[in-house]
């Protein structure tokens, strides 16, 4: 008799084929139902039906955690081999901004005292990304290795790293939280300053040097991540370990975007229910600040786009109106202004533009709305308005990561996709591999391209 849904075993396979199913959207996956021992694929597995008998219905129970145990055994045994050593492997190096990136064979040398090896299994693109690599990052530095949103297993650790061990499944993390800081302790920020002055000058905080090399010149990190590499060496407190059975090709997406908009609703304008909310850049991060909106009970939820095919898209993930700047002779604001009696309570700006910054302070409403500033914009940028929009009790804000505290946080957001209730795979609306990294930049200046997801590993 085939299973109905109500047992425990049940719910396990429909776990699973939750995740087959979304693992091949899109896909062309040569590795597709192979039983490669590396994160996700431990799902492909062949399960025969269930019967209502108990012993029937315990088998996909027991398959899972004998899969699991020999996949811990087989990672535990290559990296028993790779321990200590400097590894060869490909990484995509940014040598020059806006150059293509070039896909070569890297050093990669050995975590030292405080820091993890990560074998980078899948890491998506963001637009942080693209900006730092067009040059107009302050911090830029090149040559380097891009990335910051991604998921892998641990294949080292150098001297003293207590929390997380080889074969540990792992979100590196941009934003430390290192717990010991004046920043982590004062409860204000998620902001963390440990090893902060490191990543922004690309090296390790231990010796101020480069773990990546190719043919012994040192190639800079970036964002303390540099995840467009099949392996890479992050700082411990850099490290958030979430569940085995997360599928690592949809949870890298809460290395960035996700978390930031949903943080940014959540943690940093704490909107309450009834709100109206406008969103200015409907890409990923707007979204989730939609998502995020739409939990918190927001009543009105306007996104503002130049892109007006984003409006279909963006009802899915909780935006109820949509205007499109271009269609109005009126400043932004002033149509925000009017169509909401005097200004929304939040917005938020996730373009990194400017004069959209300046344009979502001022649909805000007087006396208590507050904007909140997301997008990262260019060197030389600056914002302005006239003081008067605050001296009347709008309020600006900015948010990093969405004010999630990442290695305490990341884990509970892993959770919550567990549990469906948050979104992931929506927002994933393509996937290639690592060689096809220049196409997937290609793609995110193009409108129908949320996020794309590579695969580092054949
Ligand atoms: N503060 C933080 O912690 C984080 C900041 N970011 C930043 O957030 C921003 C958004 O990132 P993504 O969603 O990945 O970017 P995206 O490029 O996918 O989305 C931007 C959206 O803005 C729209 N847009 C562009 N110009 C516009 C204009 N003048 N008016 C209205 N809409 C306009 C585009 O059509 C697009 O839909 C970027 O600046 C990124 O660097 C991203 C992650 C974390
Ligand atoms: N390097 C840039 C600033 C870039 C920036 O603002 N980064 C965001 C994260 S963007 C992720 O996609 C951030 O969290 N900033 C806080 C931080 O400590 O970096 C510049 O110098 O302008
Ligand atoms: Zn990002
Ligand atoms: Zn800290």
């Amino acid at each position: 008799m085939k299973h109905n849904g109500g047992c425990k075993a049940h719910a396990v396979v429909n776990n699973i084929s939750r995740n087959e199913h979304h693992s091949t959207v899109g896909s062309k996956d040569p590795m597709r139902g192979s039983r490669k021992v590396e994160g996700h694929f431990r799902r492909q597995l062949p399960l025969t039906e269930c019967d209502d008998s108990d012993h029937t219905e315990r088998i996909p129970v027991q398959f899972d955690l004998i899969y699991r145990i020999s996949e811990y055994i087989s990672f535990f045994l290559s990296s028993m081999a790779t321990q200590g050593q400097v590894i060869t492997c490909k990484a995509a190096v940014a040598y020059e901004p806006n150059k293509p990136l070039v896909i070569e064979d890297v050093q990669v040398a050995p975590p030292q005292a405080g820091e993890v090896r990560i074998k980078i299994l899948f890491t998506a693109l963001c637009h942080t990304d693209a900006y730092t690599w067009s040059g107009k990052d302050p911090e830029g530095l090149f040559p380097c290795i891009l990335g910051h949103e991604a998921a892998g297993i641990v294949e080292s650790v150098g001297e003293g790293v207590t929390e997380v061990q080889p074969g540990d499944h792992v979100i590196p993390c941009y934003q430390a939280e290192c717990r010991e800081c004046k920043f982590c302790k004062s409860g204000k920020t998620n902001l963390c300053g440990k090893v902060r002055t490191a990543t922004g000058a690309g090296v390790m905080m231990n010796d101020r040097k480069s773990r990546f090399s190719v043919n012994g010149k040192p190639i800079y990190h970036f964002m303390g991540t540099s995840t467009f590499s099949q392996y890479t060496v992050v700082h411990d407190v850099s490290v958030a370990k979430i569940d085995p059975q997360a599928p690592l090709d949809k949870v890298c997406l809460l290395g960035c975007g996700v978390p930031t908009g949903l943080g940014a609703v959540w943690n940093t304008a704490k909107v309450e229910p009834g709100s109206t909310v406008a969103i200015f850049g409907l890409g990923t991060v707007g979204l989730a600040v939609a998502e995020g909106a739409k939990s918190a009970g927001a009543s009105r939820i306007i996104g503002v786009d130049i892109d007006s095919k984003k409006y279909g898209l963006a009802k899915n993930f909780g935006v109820t109106e949509f205007v499109n700047p271009k269609d109005h002779d009126k400043p932004i604001q002033q149509v925000i202004v009017d169509l909401t009696d005097g200004g929304v309570d939040y917005s938020f700006e996730c373009i990194g533009n400017v004069s959209v910054m300046r344009a979502a302070l001022e649909c805000c409403h007087k006396g208590w709305g507050t904007s909140v500033i997301i997008g990262v914009a260019a060197s030389g940028q600056e914002i302005s308005t006239r003081p008067f929009q605050l001296v009347t009790g709008r309020v600006w804000k900015g948010t990093a990561f969405g004010g999630f505290k990442s290695r305490s946080q990341v884990p509970w957001l892993v959770d919550k996709y567990m549990k469906k209730e948050i979104k992931i795979d929506e927002y994933i609306t393509h996937n290639l591999t690592f060689g096809d990294i220049n196409k997937a930049f290609d793609l995110m200046h193009e409108g129908s391209c949320l996020r794309c997801v590579l695969k580092l590993h054949e």
